[in-house]
């Protein structure tokens, strides 16, 4: 939700701008920060050899899933990987990484909306919000 409106704002420039869309996967024990992310099998990683590639997400927790990517990109022989996100938890980092764009930097809060699920419910929210610990308790 958030790149597709981020490109329509990025419009006409740069003119050779492609956009593609994967979804990344944390596999391994424990939390996320401790698994592998793989990329989904349709999207081919060569091609962003030789590019300059801006990877944009929703949200940067931990750091784990984008310090990961940028590996995986650098690895297929991008030209030069910068990331974006929309909110950032900078409290929760546990990957040193820093984006190059960010929208807001937000509290260590369960977040919905625009895009970013609870138990793949809420995405469809038209705006961001926090999810109340009473209510994610009851649900
Ligand atoms: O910085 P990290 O700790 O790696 O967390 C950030 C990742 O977590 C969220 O995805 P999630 O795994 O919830 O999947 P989703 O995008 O399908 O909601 C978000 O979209 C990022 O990809």
């Amino acid at each position: 939700m958030f790149t597709t409106d981020l490109v329509r704002h990025i419009y006409p420039y740069p003119a050779s701008l492609e956009v593609d869309f994967f979804k990344a996967s944390s596999y391994g024990s424990g939390t996320t920060s401790s698994g592998v992310v793989r990329v989904d099998s349709g999207f081919d990683l060569s091609s962003v050899n030789g590019k300059h590639v801006l990877l944009v997400e929703d949200i940067i927790d931990t750091g784990n899933t984008l310090s990961r990517l940028v590996a995986l990109m650098s690895g297929s022989g991008a030209a030069s990987v910068k990331l974006c996100a929309l909110l950032d938890k900078k409290a929760r980092r546990r990957v040193p990484i820093t984006a190059e764009y960010t929208g807001f930097e937000c509290p260590d809060e369960f977040i919905v909306g625009y895009g970013i699920d609870y138990a793949e419910k809420y995405r469809n929210l038209p705006y961001i919000g926090s999810v109340r610990e009473e209510f994610i308790s009851k649900h």
